[in-house]
């Protein structure tokens, strides 16, 4: 259910979340040429965060972090799992695309430093993986973090994942979709898409900012299309939510660029920070549900 009720937990680990840290990992992250599906880069660069994920989690025997392969390019999809303890079956997933495009081409050198899109929501997945890990959060439901290969190429990566998880029948209860948090181009903090996202949590996602970062304001608006991973769930029947930058006539500019940098995203995260926050505030409220 949406109910809020977990304030006791959530708000000490929502002041333990710092920009800093969002900063670093999106220098670490857009300091490969490119993170395009089918070069050596790109695989480079999933192998790279399975292994940074891996490292934050090792202290816990709860948490995995496992490759999803596809079958018809290179680069893997990175998912981790906080297996519930009580509640296990339903899944909480938070997701963000670790591939990146230049859309004048992308070869093996070519400049895609995708440090907005996507760098920016893998980056805010890492600080809520941190803070849990360094509160020794443990969820009743299961939660997953997951790093989607090929979203620039028409959501393919977490197309074959939605669907396997459909075809399995697994019981995900939400997701949420961070992609593009750090560019801040319109006058409201977050803006919520309606379109291939399910109303009732969205507008738990509206009450979890207002409960828990009452000082930002909400905007609301359409993509027009499946703008990213999270129209693959939808597709599936899932719940999912897109909390994103700016509204959509106010996109980042720079993005399928070489430009796509940290700097020319105002080299800081404080606008990374405050859905680093909300997804931190998800994962914890909906994941601390039992059956
Ligand atoms: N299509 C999306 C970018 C995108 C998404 C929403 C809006 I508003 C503007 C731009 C993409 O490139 N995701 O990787
Ligand atoms: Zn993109
Ligand atoms: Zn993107």
């Amino acid at each position: 259910s949406y109910t809020i009720d977990n304030q006791s937990v959530v708000t000490p680990m929502l002041t333990q979340m710092q920009a800093s840290n969002i900063a670093q990992t999106i220098v670490d992250f857009s300091a490969f040429a490119n993170r395009y599906y089918t070069t050596n880069n790109g695989v480079n660069a999933s192998n790279w965060l399975k292994q940074k994920w891996s490292s934050m989690a090792s202290g816990r025997s709860d948490i995995t972090v496992e490759q999803f392969t596809h079958a018809g390019w290179a680069q893997k999809s990175v998912i981790l799992t906080i297996k519930g303890s009580d509640n296990s079956t339903e899944v909480v997933v938070l997701g963000a695309h670790l591939d990146s495009i230049n859309t004048k081409g992308t070869t093996e050198t070519t400049k895609a430093p995708g440090a907005d899109d996507d760098a920016s929501g893998i980056a805010s997945l890492t600080e809520i993986l941190r803070v849990m890990v360094a509160n020794n959060y443990k969820p009743r439901r299961t939660i997953k973090l997951m790093g989607y290969s090929a979203e620039e190429v028409g959501l393919r990566g977490s197309q074959e994942i939605a669907k396997s998880y459909k075809a399995a029948n697994t019981n995900v209860v939400g997701v949420m979709q961070l992609d593009m948090t750090n560019y801040k181009g319109s006058p409201q903090d977050i803006y919520l898409y309606t379109d291939y996202t399910n109303a009732a949590q969205n507008q738990f996602v509206a009450n979890l900012i207002s409960t828990y970062q009452p000082s930002l304001s909400i905007g609301y608006d359409k993509c027009g299309y499946g703008c990213s991973d999270h129209a693959s769930w939808n597709a599936q029947g899932y719940a999912t939510s897109m909390p994103f930058e700016t509204a959509f006539t106010q996109d980042n500019p720079y993005i399928h660029t070489e430009n796509d940098t940290f700097a020319n995203s105002g080299g800081q995260a404080d606008h990374s920070l405050k859905f680093a926050r909300l997804g931190l505030s998800f994962a914890v409220e909906l994941g601390s549900d039992g059956p």
